[in-house]
């Protein structure tokens, strides 16, 4: 059955704005899990813009479906999930400039690293998921180091600009889902997904779970909007 990870570093972009303590990513965690959140994903970055350590920490504790740490390939991160012990670690490329992840992580270019990566998280018995294109060869060499996942990056299919543009990057990840499942790998997908171009790639065969984050946090802002509001009209007249 294909889950749902709700990735919820948003949470924390809107905490950082003010460096208060709220919205809690951890409190939306739990909500997130109550409302049928199969995983919660974090991506802890190097200039920790959004998700902080002491997230991670706690959500570790907090967490009652699954904790899925994103992380960049750098031997401080995994020090830090070696600590943590999450679900699974998804390794992402990171740029310190980048809005968000651009592209995926360049398995070929330096399958060594990877795959010394992949052997120290999972001999801890934390299984590595890889961030990479729906790419021949990438999926190849993520099978090599022997990572039990990849995520297939749903970028370029959610920035598509025209239909034509969108189907031919579905089909590519249409056929990188087959290849990876046929070389052994468990395969799921995120980034840039929403409400309306999840659904041809919650129908992939063999997709087993959407990472999800940035629609669902803008959804929650919105649709929670009005309660807010009359939640504050109610603290005025002193009955909150
Ligand atoms: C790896 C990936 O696709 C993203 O979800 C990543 O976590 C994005 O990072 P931001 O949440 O900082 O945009
Ligand atoms: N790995 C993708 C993820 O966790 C969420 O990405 P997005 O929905 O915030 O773009």
């Amino acid at each position: 059955m294909l889950t749902l990870g709700v990735n919820i570093d948003h949470i924390a972009t809107i905490r950082q704005a003010r460096r208060t303590v709220e919205p809690d990513p951890v409190a939306a965690a739990v909500l997130a899990e109550l409302a049928g959140a199969d995983g919660i994903t974090v991506h802890l970055r190097e200039d920790r813009r959004h998700i902080q350590y002491r997230d991670v920490y706690v959500l570790r504790q907090t967490v009652r479906t699954h904790l899925n740490l994103e992380m960049a390939p750098t031997d401080a991160m995994v020090a830090i999930a070696l600590d943590i012990k999450p679900n699974y670690v998804t390794l992402v490329p990171e740029k310190r400039e980048e809005v968000t992840t651009e592209g995926g992580l360049d398995v070929v270019g330096q399958m060594q690293r990877m795959t010394e990566i992949v052997t120290n998280l999972q001999g801890a018995g934390i299984p590595v998921s890889l961030f990479i294109d729906a790419d021949v060869a990438q999926i190849n060499a993520a099978a090599s180091t022997r990572a039990k996942f990849i995520e297939l990056h749903t970028g370029r299919y959610a920035d598509a600009k025209d239909e034509a543009s969108r189907e031919k990057e579905l089909t590519m990840l249409a056929r990188g889902c087959e290849q990876a499942l046929a070389a052994g790998l468990r395969v799921n997908a995120g980034h840039g997904l929403t409400y309306w171009n999840v659904y041809p790639v919650a129908c992939l065969k063999g997709m087993e779970e959407l990472n999800i984050g940035h629609s669902i946090i803008s959804r929650a802002v919105l649709v929670g909007l009005e309660r807010a509001v009359k939640e504050m009209k109610q603290a005025m007249r002193g009955e909150m």
